[in-house]
């Protein structure tokens, strides 16, 4: 399913027929969703539908084949770093820290697309150098705050549990002022207490004045969370609206659960093998196996023993 999208003055980001392919695979195919303020917006959907893919399209590490991509109307430049000073940042599924800083030093590497001073006024150390330093540090330090990370500011980011790792990626997410925060399954490996605490700063962040699209496979975490889903099955958006539509909806758990229901994307390819393999299996003796190994037939009871 498509839906059409309206840009309003409030729409942060807004994609349009997104599409990616790579080769003969088509990982994204025309899939639009907007975001606006104050809105945490979750994509969900199987392994494999295209959720890390239509992510990288938005933050500049691929290209897509089709589409466009805007953040507050303006198109968004192809280059991850640009896309992070436009005012989007992003976590990644599988944590990219330095974990040979300090976690104050992590935050402060997020903090230096917001950062003027150049390369000389860094290695002369200048007046103007030392006071974005310091600002730089203070705006870091609130963020480990805001976090919970403080007290573990000195800490080597490698030493810190796995929980507050996911945290420090939002830290340094954060530290580049960013309008709207993408957030690629962020309880990944959590436990109950963690993604509790996730969810809550979640909240708190979108508090904030700052709007979040959010990757998850824990339903009961992105429908607590959420103000609308969009649920994407084999690189097509197949349904879109609040938690209680998205869960209520029979496709999703369909796709979900692995069964595929009519009109669902590839599910006419499905069809076609099962009748396919249905007449293979009519038409060749029971006994028979063509290969001269075990009959594929199977019996629903008990397999006998034959003496
Ligand atoms: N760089 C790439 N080159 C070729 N194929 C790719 C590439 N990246 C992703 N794919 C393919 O695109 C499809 C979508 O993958 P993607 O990782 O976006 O899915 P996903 O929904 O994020 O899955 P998961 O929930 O398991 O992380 C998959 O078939 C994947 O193998």
């Amino acid at each position: 399913m498509t839906t059409t999208t309206t840009t309003t003055a409030e729409t942060v980001l807004d994609a349009g027929g997104v599409t990616m392919r790579f080769g003969g695979l088509t990982a994204v195919r025309s899939v639009d969703l907007t975001v606006n303020s104050g809105e945490i917006v979750g994509l969900i959907g199987p392994n494999g539908a295209g959720k890390t893919t239509f992510f990288n399209c938005l933050t500049g590490l691929y290209i897509p084949t089709e589409g466009r991509v805007t953040y507050k109307g303006t198109v968004l430049p192809p280059k991850p770093h640009l896309v992070t000073q436009a005012g989007v940042a992003r976590t990644f599924q599988n944590i990219r820290l330095f974990s040979n800083m300090t976690v104050l030093e992590n935050v402060l590497v997020g903090r230096h697309t917001r950062t003027k001073e150049g390369l000389w006024s860094a290695l002369l150390r200048g007046p103007g150098f030392k006071r974005a330093e310091a600002e730089s540090r203070e705006r870091a330090m609130e963020l480990l705050s805001f976090t919970g990370l403080a007290a573990k500011a000195d800490h080597l980011a490698r030493n810190l549990p796995y929980g507050e790792q996911r945290k420090l990626e939002i830290a340094r997410a954060l530290a580049s002022d960013p309008g709207l925060l993408l957030l690629d399954e962020p309880t990944a490996g959590m436990n109950p207490q963690e993604t509790r605490a996730a969810e809550d700063l979640i909240f708190a962040i979108r508090d904030q004045g700052i709007a979040v699209l959010v990757i998850e496979h824990d339903m009961r975490f992105i429908f607590n969370l959420c103000d609308r889903v969009a649920c994407l099955v084999q690189g097509e958006k197949l349904v879109e609206g609040s938690p209680e539509v998205v869960q209520g909806d029979e496709r999703v758990v369909a796709a979900y659960l692995g069964t595929p229901f009519e009109g669902a994307p590839g599910a006419e390819e499905v069809a076609e093998v099962e009748a396919a393999e249905a007449e293979a299996s009519a038409s060749a003796p029971a006994d028979a196996a063509p290969d001269g190994g075990e009959s594929t037939t199977r019996t629903t009871g008990p397999e006998k023993e034959t003496p």
